[in-house]
């Protein structure tokens, strides 16, 4: 009896078992990872693939067992928002495609900790592009004001 529950049990998807255990319908496109797959693709969250700090928790490169780049955000454990209401926001937000967002792939719920992760971007932050432009910017002002 119990080797049979224990095979039925391995057949369900991790998915399913999410939303079992939450209620909440994902929708499609949201691929669930399990702790154990973003640690692996993070190399344990090493400080080295850290890839910044936002407002509500810290980014890291991942690589997938299949090649690809993500960047998983760890949201902050402090964050007071709740399994449901996370997983009914992720659901809206993959939802969405527009060239001007980054995609979202999937997430990660384990206990407490909640885990988002979408695709690598390769030219870093919005600020430091910005800033990347004001110094060229600021270059060829001073070339002119030299003529
Ligand atoms: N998809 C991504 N690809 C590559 N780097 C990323 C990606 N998302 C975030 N980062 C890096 O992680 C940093 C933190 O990102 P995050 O989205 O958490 O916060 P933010 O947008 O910079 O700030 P805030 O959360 O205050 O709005 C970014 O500045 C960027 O350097």
């Amino acid at each position: 009896m119990t080797c049979f529950r224990l095979l039925r049990w391995k057949k369900k998807s991790r998915s399913q078992i999410v939303q079992q255990d939450i209620d909440v319908p994902l929708h499609g496109n949201v691929k669930i990872y399990s702790s154990k797959e973003l640690k692996r693709a993070t190399r344990n969250f090493c400080s080295g693939n850290k890839l910044g700090q936002g407002s509500f928790g810290c980014v890291y490169l991942g690589k997938l067992k299949n090649g690809q780049k993500v960047a998983i955000k760890v949201l902050s454990s402090e964050s007071k928002q709740g399994t449901r209401e996370f997983l009914n926001e992720l659901s809206v937000i993959s939802s969405i495609t527009h060239h001007n967002l980054v995609k979202l792939h999937g997430c990660c719920v384990d206990g407490g900790q909640k885990m988002l992760v979408y695709n690598y971007l390769e030219n870093n932050s919005l600020a430091r592009t910005l800033f990347g432009m004001f110094n060229q910017i600021s270059i060829f002002i001073r070339t002119l004001n030299r003529w």
